[in-house]
Order: structure tokens, then sequence, then C-alpha cells
């Protein structure tokens, strides 16, 4: 649960900056630029800063996302940890390994083995079958045709798409296309997979179905994804944190949860506003202290439980639910504090005494959990430094804490 036992980050970016435009070598960490809106900057240098001052992490097993809207610098962010694009200034670094002092040999080594891409436009090959686009990787890296066709073939039942292999892209929907796209990323089994709005062009039920096999893809093999979307469900859906960028910086960095529940600032509010918060908003964030007399009746629920479960339990029994961490009581649910989440006035952090009072009381749990026992296993993988403030903690470790910007899950 701490970041003392989490794992070495499988891409760790600090202050990264891509700039576009003549002597953009110039623009970062220059002071004269640093306060200037992206119209101002472009205005005074003819440059675009589609990345600016970005850092972050990206955890071994988990979905990240990268969301915003239009123009927001998604794509360019992503492209930029392969070095698709190339990074103006900063650092990059993947297990380990410094990415911008790689030769071009290593680089196309990681291309082609540890990260690969799932584009927006599929990029099939039209002229080739289903399985001899997916094989296509494993092509490139030089693998046999036999063992080539083989891995392809698995990858093709692995994502639903039995019985088609003979087939043409042409011949397929959008959403089949999409399918042998993942395929194609899966089958040279890389570290991570990057998804570049893979399924914006698909109809919404399809799109649906897409998300799922990317859920259930991920949970098979808890492989490490980072995702692009500028859809707040898909991005809510899939990640286990979300990285919200607005002109090429980082707004907020957190959980779904963190993200609804205690919006950066006004601009992140907007974004979240029309979300069902007690479908993201889990009990631990909406309890009260347990009254006399409370501890032995009502619903028992897990902290990671969403207020969306309690309202049923609470809606059934007629009694305030109680959320348990084991036997120990943390706190309870009533109507009050569920009616408040929904209303959008609970279940921010300390939005009330009540509430600051239940968050004490997890506090309180965790210290005397000598084991340390990973308490947030029930929720989502980027939830473990979510309330405790390991945020801060790191960015000051890492000097990246000015301008009260949230520093990315470090
Ligand atoms: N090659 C380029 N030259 C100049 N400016 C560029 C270039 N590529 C991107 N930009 C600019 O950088 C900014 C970020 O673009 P980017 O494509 O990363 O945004 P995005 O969030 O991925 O957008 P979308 O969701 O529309 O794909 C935009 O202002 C864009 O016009």
């Amino acid at each position: 649960m701490s970041e003392t036992t989490q794992a070495n980050p499988v891409f760790s970016v600090r202050k990264l900056w891509k700039v576009f435009g003549p002597k953009a070598a110039k623009v970062p960490g220059d002071q004269a630029y640093a306060g200037l809106s992206a119209a101002e900057l472009r205005a005074r240098t003819g440059c675009t800063a589609a990345v600016r001052d970005v850092s972050f992490d990206v955890h071994p097993g988990e979905v990240f996302v990268v969301m915003g809207l239009s123009g927001s610098g998604k794509s360019t962010l992503v492209r930029c940890l392969t070095r698709l694009i190339e990074p103006t200034a900063g650092s990059l670094v993947m297990d380990g390994e410094d990415v911008l002092a790689m030769d071009s040999g290593r680089l196309r080594e990681l291309r082609r083995h540890r990260a690969s891409m799932v584009f927006q436009n599929f990029g099939l090959l039209p002229h080739r079958s289903v399985l001899d686009n997916v094989a296509y990787g494993l092509e490139i890296q030089g693998m046999g045709k036999a063992e080539r066709r083989e891995v392809a073939a698995r990858m093709v039942d692995k994502v639903g798409l039995e019985g088609l292999g003979e087939r043409r892209p042409g011949q397929l929907s959008g959403g089949q296309q999409q399918r042998v796209g993942l395929a194609r990323a899966l089958a040279v089994d890389p570290e991570v997979m990057l998804f570049d709005e893979p399924f914006s062009a698909l109809d919404p039920l399809i799109r649906r179905d897409m998300q799922e096999e990317v859920i259930r893809l991920h949970h098979e093999e808890g492989r490490t994804m980072v995702f692009i979307t500028h859809d707040l469900n898909e991005a809510l859906r899939l990640g286990d944190r979300i990285l919200l960028m607005r002109d090429g910086e980082v707004v907020q960095l957190g959980t779904p949860e963190e993200i609804v529940a205690n919006p950066a600032d006004d601009y992140v509010r907007d974004f979240v506003r029309d979300v069902p918060r007690e479908q993201v908003i889990s009990v631990r964030r909406a309890m009260r202290p347990a009254a006399d007399g409370e501890a032995g009746t009502g619903t028992a629920l897990a902290p990671g439980a969403l207020v969306s479960e309690a309202i049923e339990a609470v809606a059934r029994t007629g009694e305030p639910a109680r959320v348990l961490d084991g036997e120990k009581l943390l706190g309870v649910v009533g109507h009050e504090q569920l009616l408040a989440v929904v209303a959008g006035n609970g279940g921010g952090a300390g939005t009330s005494p009540a509430e600051e009072a239940a968050e004490a009381a997890v506090e309180d749990a965790a210290e005397d959990d000598s084991a340390g026992a990973d308490r947030d296993g029930d929720s989502a993988s980027g939830a473990s430094e979510s309330d405790s403030g390991a945020g801060d903690k790191d960015s000051a470790d890492h000097g990246d804490s000015d301008n009260g910007k949230a520093v990315a899950g470090v």
C-alpha cells in the first residue's frame, strides 16, 4: 500500500515538455514564457507547447488513462513515451532505463517488444488476412512463419474472432477490425500497451463491448495499459488512475473516485458534473462515526463498496449500513450521508466534520493494522496511494510541487 513497497514504475516521467515550432528548445525553462497561456505563447513565439512540464509514474499492472479535450496534448504525450515524438525537455525512464538516451536500435527494440500501440484508425494492412495482420509485429521481430501464425491464431481466438482469421480487414465490422488491432498489439506480448483513442470511431454499443474486452484482458493478464480518451465515462470505467490534461498541462491525477469526489479546480468540477457520484464514490468517503447501539445492526459493507450498493442496502433494511474492515467497524452510512453524496455535497475529503471524523477513523484503523495488510485491495490499484497524501510527499521528494499542481501519482 505504500510507495516503498510498490514495484518500480513502468514509466517515470518528470518535467516533460514537447514544444512544436521555431526555437522550441528555448521555451521550457524560460521564465518569460512560464506563465503564458497557450494562445499567448503561440502569439509571442509561434510555438505550441503541446506538453508542458508534465510529471507522473505509470505503475506495473495499472490502467493509466490520459484524458482531456481535443488538443489538450494527450496523443503528443503518449507518443513521447516511445519517442514516436521526440520530447523537447524533461526526463523519461522506462523500467529504470533512460529512454531519451536510447540509440535507434534500442528504441526499435522498445517499440517492437516492450510497448505496442493500438490506434483509433486500426492501422491494418488491407491486403493481408486477419491472421497475417495479427502476426505482423512478430514477422517484424523475425519470428518464423509457422510459429507466428500459431501465436496469431491464439490471439485471434483470445479477442473473440474465432473463425475469421482468413478474412481481409475490409470484410469485418469496425468493432471486429479494432479487435484485430488489439490482437496484433497483444501478439508481441508487450510489457505495456498504449491505446490512442482506440474506440472513438465505434458506435456506442460496440464501443462498450470493446471496453469490456479491454477490462477482461486486463483482468486476465494484468498487463500495464496507457489509454488515451476524451470520453469521461470511458476514463472512469477503465482507469485505475486518470491523468487529466488541459492545454498540455496536468490538471489533476487521481483515481476516478478522487477526481469525482475532490475535483482539483472548477475545470475538473465542470468535467465531472454529470457523473453519477454514487457509482464512483465509496462508502469509506461517505460514512460517519457509529453512534451507540449501531455497532451490531445494519448491512455490513467493505470500505470500498460503492455508495450505490449502500443505497440499495439502506433502502432494503431501513437502517444504516455498517462499514467494516474485516471485523473492525469503521463507521456507518445512513440516508443523510448517502443523499449528500448523490446531491453532490458529500463524499469529498473533509467536506463536513462528520466526514473528517470518519476519515480519522479510517486512518486510526490503518495505524492499528500493524501487520500492514493491504486494506485497499478492494479498490482500484491506484487507490493505494490515494488518501494518504503520498502524492504530496513524493512530489516534494521530486521537487515537483511547484504551482500547487497535482503532480502525478508519484
Ligand atoms: N506536428 C505538430 N506541429 C505543430 N503543432 C502540433 C503538432 N502536433 C500536435 N500539435 C498541437 O499540439 C497540441 C496538442 O495536440 P495533440 O494531438 O497531442 O492533442 P490531443 O489531446 O491528442 O487531441 P485530439 O483528442 O484531438 O487527438 C494541439 O494544439 C496541436 O495542434
